[in-house]
């Protein structure tokens, strides 16, 4: 990064300790801080000794490690998979739980001792203590009481999980994501509330690491924020083949822990609509997987007589504060990441923190969150930018244009095949007259990279035709993208 503001004139012009001031050092904060530090602006962030927040220490990365080791296990049990490329393993495979809950665990701590030394390198003043919104300008540090002054303040104290009403967790039998990370013992029977993509990642962990595995989920569908074709095709491939069933339409009303290897769990159901009691489960542990809520609660937002709606704080497409949902802009202070609801996944939480700051040093900026691309790490992964079909549909109908759909597919790609992985397909939705894309969606072998080309397409405007001449390297999963985009233009692909 180039300097571009003179930090020492920034704060002593108006006498602040800080020109920038970050409440939460989630991949949000530590994004804005060191985006912050790059435009020589004077930063502070406070971390309340949680550098790396939830993505580093409880989200993302622990979770993509047991995916890594679960789903190398899955492989190398797949008997007929190995024997299709000509191998076969000799005796059983077997993996060790500890050490792959180790594995999962020395990742979060090494990513988090990197995020640490690039805050020291950049000379960011990392406070230890918990930051609380103490007026105008002002944070309190929460242990010391010390008052700090900032010319500006990001918010980015994150979410935590949400535990519906009835349901007691104990961590151990009854976990939301955070204790089911530990991978304290591979339950024989799972039941998982919620089929969100915490559900589905760690269904996968599951299933692969022996256990079975019952989703309840309270709408009529499963994966109901999915495009409905995806999920479907979902369904075939990560559902029915595996040791899944499932409850639709259904509350866990009641959740009672157990003891591991001596008393169940049990979970009472009632019917989401007509709240009747319709079924009662023992299982050996049950994961909590229905959503997050933000962590606002406590960080002084009433010092600014801060409204949020459920805890969310509103914000407006800068990401600055409003006083509430329809109310006014707040000046100097912005909220980013999860807290704000806009988008919870990390890199959205961070592309906000970098937004703010260029807000902050006079720069206009918006994020385009119809190109932030989601995927969800199934074995095989599941990824989208922009809008789903449905959605596509409706606001085709509302703004007057047609909707074209083109798809490609795994199993005519060379790459998936020489792989023994040609499931899966790539579908592409697009503007009929501007050519221009408005959602993708791929399930199939490496998708969450896949996505990214699409994302790139969608926030540079490329239109399918400009892509389906761009030249894709063969024999790569790349070409599923390529005969979507000839598709969408009538060209064939060879
Ligand atoms: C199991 C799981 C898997 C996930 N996998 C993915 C994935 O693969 N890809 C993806 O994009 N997203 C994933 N997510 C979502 C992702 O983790 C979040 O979207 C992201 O962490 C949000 O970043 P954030 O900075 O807003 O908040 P957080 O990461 O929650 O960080 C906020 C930080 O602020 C701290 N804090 C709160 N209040 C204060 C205060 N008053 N003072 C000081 N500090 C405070 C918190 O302790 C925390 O350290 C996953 C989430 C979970 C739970
Ligand atoms: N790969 C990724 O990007 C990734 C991975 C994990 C988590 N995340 C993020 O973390 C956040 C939380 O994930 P999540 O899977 O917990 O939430 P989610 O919102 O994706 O899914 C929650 C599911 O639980 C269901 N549900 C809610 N209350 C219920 C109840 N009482 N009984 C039964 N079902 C109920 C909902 O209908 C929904 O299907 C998401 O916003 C997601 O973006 C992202």
């Amino acid at each position: 990064f180039v300097p571009k503001i003179s930090s020492t004139k920034l704060c002593a012009e108006a006498e602040y300790d800080f020109d920038v001031a970050i409440i939460g050092c989630g991949v949000g904060g530590h994004g804005a801080a060191l985006h912050a530090r790059g435009q020589g602006l004077k930063t502070a962030v406070f971390s309340g000794r949680d550098v790396g927040g939830t993505c580093v220490n409880r989200g993302c990365v622990p979770s993509k490690a047991l995916l890594a080791a679960s789903g190398r296990v899955r492989d190398m049990r797949d008997a007929d998979h190995l024997e299709s490329l000509g191998i076969s393993v000799d005796g059983e495979v077997s993996y060790d739980r500890q050490a792959v809950a180790d594995h999962a665990k020395n990742l979060a701590n090494t990513v988090k001792g990197n995020l640490e030394n690039s805050l020291i390198g950049l000379s960011v003043d990392v406070i230890e203590d918990r930051g609380i919104l103490a007026g105008p300008n002002k944070i309190k540090a929460d242990k010391s009481g010390k008052i700090y002054t900032a010319k500006n303040i990001i918010l980015a104290p994150g979410s935590v999980p949400f535990v519906p009403p009835g349901v007691t967790v104990d961590e151990k039998t009854v976990y939301t994501s955070d204790g089911a990370l530990n991978l304290d013992f591979v339950p024989e029977w799972v039941a998982i509330i919620g089929s969100g993509y915490i559900g589905l990642e760690f269904s996968d962990v599951y299933t692969a690491l022996g256990s079975e595995v019952t989703f309840i989920e309270a709408l009529p569908m499963l994966m109901p924020t999915f495009d409905r074709e995806i999920a479907k095709q979902a369904e075939r491939m990560l559902i029915r083949p595996r040791p899944i069933d499932y409850r639709l339409g259904v509350f866990a009303s009641e959740v009672t822990p157990g003891e591991p290897g001596k008393k169940p769990c049990t979970i009472k159901m009632i019917n989401a609509n007509t709240k009747e009691h319709v079924e009662t489960i023992e299982v050996d542990a049950v994961m909590v997987a229905t959503g997050r809520v933000p962590n606002t609660k406590d960080m002084g937002l009433d010092s600014m007589n801060i409204e949020t709606n459920r805890g969310f704080v509103a914000v407006d497409e800068k990401m600055r504060v409003k006083t509430s949902a329809d109310g006014e802009i707040i000046d100097n202070l912005y909220c980013i990441g999860d807290a704000n609801g806009v988008m919870m996944l990390a890199h959205a939480a961070s592309a906000q923190g970098i937004s703010a700051v260029e807000n902050i040093c006079g720069r206009e900026h918006v994020v385009n969150h119809e190109a932030v691309p989601a995927a969800c790490f199934t074995h095989p992964e599941i990824a989208m930018v922009g809008l789903t079909e449905e959605q596509a549909v409706e606001r085709a109908e509302k703004e007057g244009w047609t909707l074209g759909k083109s798809q490609g597919n795994f199993r005519a790609n060379s790459k998936a095949l020489a792989e023994g992985e040609g499931a899966g397909i790539a579908k592409v939705l697009f503007n009929k007259e501007t050519e221009k894309i408005v959602g993708v969606h791929i399930i199939g072998i490496h998708a969450a990279d896949l996505i990214q080309e699409c994302a790139n397409a969608v926030e540079q405007g490329t239109t399918v035709r400009e892509l389906s001449m761009m030249v894709h390297t063969h024999p790569t999963l790349c070409e599923v993208l390529d005969e979507a985009f000839k598709g969408a233009v009538g060209m064939s692909s060879h």
